[in-house]
C-alpha cells in the first residue's frame, strides 16, 4: 500500500487534494437504488447522444429520473433521457443509463464518470458503453460500428482525469494497466454478431478520442487528431471506460459514426446535431438486435460471478 491508496477520506492532506470522488456520495446513490429496485444486475448498458431507444429493450422497467437519485447529476444534452431503468433485457438483469454527462455540460470529469462508480457499488460487472462519434477514419462510412480497440485520453495528457486526487480503494487500484481495457472477447463477439446479420461491412475496430465540446471539432484540430492515429472523436466515453476498468469491470464500448468529419475547407457542409441523431435514428433497430445478444452473452458469463 502507498501513500496514494490510503482511503482515510478525512485527514488534513486529502481536505487540501483536489475535488476527486468522495466514497459516500456515491454509496448514498447506489443505496437509493438497491433499496428501491429488487432488480441486482452484474450487466449496464450506457446509451449515447440518440441511443437512448436502446431503453425500450428493457422489460419491467423499474425507472428512475436522475433528478430524484441523491448526488446524481442530470443530463441535458440533447438525445439524453435523464433516467435510469433497472429490469430484464433478453433475460438478463440490467441497469441502463438512458443520458450520460460530458465535460460540455458544465460536469467535472468526476462527475462525469460517477455514475460508472455507482454501478461498481450496485454490483455491475461487464459494461456497454455506447457513442455517436465522427468518422475521422476515411475508410468508415456513415452508419458504420467501430468496436473501441482503445482510447486516447486527450484530458488526461493535461492531468484531467475521473482517476486522479485522492483514491479510495473500494473504487479499485490507482494504478493499473490498461492495454486490454476494451475486452477483446466481446469484439470478437460483436463482430459475430454482426456478422450473423449480415452486417459484417458496417463492422469496424479502432481508436476513440474525446474532445472538450460543445462545438465540433475545425478542420485542423481534426487533421491533427488523424495524425495522432484517431478513428473515431466524440465528447464522452474515456472517462467511463477508464472508471469501469478501475472498477474492475469488463468492458465493450462501441462508436455509431454518426458523421463523417469535415477536414476540407471546400466543402459547405458540417456537422451538426441533427445529423447525429438522424444517423443514431436510422440504426436503432440494428444495433437494440446488437446491444440485445451482447448482454444476452455478458448475462451468461456473469451468472457464475
Ligand atoms: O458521446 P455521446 O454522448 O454519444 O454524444 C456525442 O454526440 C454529441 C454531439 O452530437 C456529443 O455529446 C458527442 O459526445
Ligand atoms: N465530433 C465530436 N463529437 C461527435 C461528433 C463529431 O464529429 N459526432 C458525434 N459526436
Amino acid at each position: 500500500m502507498n501513500g496514494l491508496e490510503r482511503t482515510d477520506g478525512d485527514s488534513p492532506v486529502n481536505e487540501m487534494r483536489n475535488q476527486s470522488m468522495h466514497f459516500e456520495p456515491v454509496n448514498e446513490s447506489a443505496q437509493y437504488l438497491l433499496q428501491r429496485t429488487k432488480y441486482r444486475p452484474k450487466v449496464a448498458v450506457i446509451c449515447g447522444s440518440g441511443l437512448a431507444t436502446l431503453g425500450t429493450l428493457v422489460e419491467k422497467p423499474d425507472v428512475f429520473p436522475y433528478e430524484d437519485i441523491p448526488n446524481f447529476p442530470v443530463s441535458t444534452a440533447p438525445g439524453h433521457k435523464s433516467r435510469l431503468l433497472f429490469g430484464i433485457l433478453n433475460g438478463v438483469q440490467v441497469m441502463l443509463m438512458q443520458g450520460r454527462f460530458h465535460l460540455y455540460e458544465g460536469y467535472s470529469i468526476y462527475m462525469c464518470a460517477m455514475p460508472v462508480r455507482v454501478m461498481h457499488l450496485v454490483g455491475i460487472k461487464s459494461l456497454i458503453v455506447s457513442n455517436a462519434a465522427g468518422g475521422l477514419n476515411s475508410k468508415f462510412k456513415v452508419g458504420d460500428v467501430m468496436m473501441l480497440q482503445d482510447h486516447v485520453n486527450l484530458q488526461g495528457f493535461v492531468g484531467i482525469n475521473p482517476l486522479a486526487g485522492r483514491t479510495d480503494t473500494r473504487f479499485g487500484p490507482h494504478f493499473f494497466a490498461t492495454n486490454h481495457a476494451y475486452d477483446r472477447k466481446w469484439r470478437a463477439k460483436c463482430r459475430q454478431i454482426m456478422e450473423d446479420l449480415g452486417l459484417g461491412d458496417h463492422c469496424r475496430e479502432g481508436v476513440y478520442s474525446m474532445v472538450g465540446g460543445p462545438n465540433f471539432e475545425t478542420p485542423a484540430e481534426l487533421r491533427l487528431l488523424r495524425m495522432l492515429g484517431i478513428d473515431a472523436i466524440g465528447m464522452s466515453t474515456v472517462h467511463e471506460a477508464l472508471t469501469a476498468v478501475q472498477c474492475g469491470m469488463s468492458l465493450f464500448a462501441f462508436s455509431l459514426i454518426t458523421n463523417a468529419c469535415i477536414t476540407d475547407y471546400e466543402v459547405d457542409q458540417g456537422a451538426s446535431v441533427a445529423e447525429v441523431m438522424e444517423t443514431a435514428h436510422n440504426r436503432e433497430e440494428d444495433l437494440k438486435i446488437i446491444v440485445g445478444r451482447l448482454v444476452a452473452a455478458m448475462g451468461s458469463e456473469t451468472q457464475a460471478l
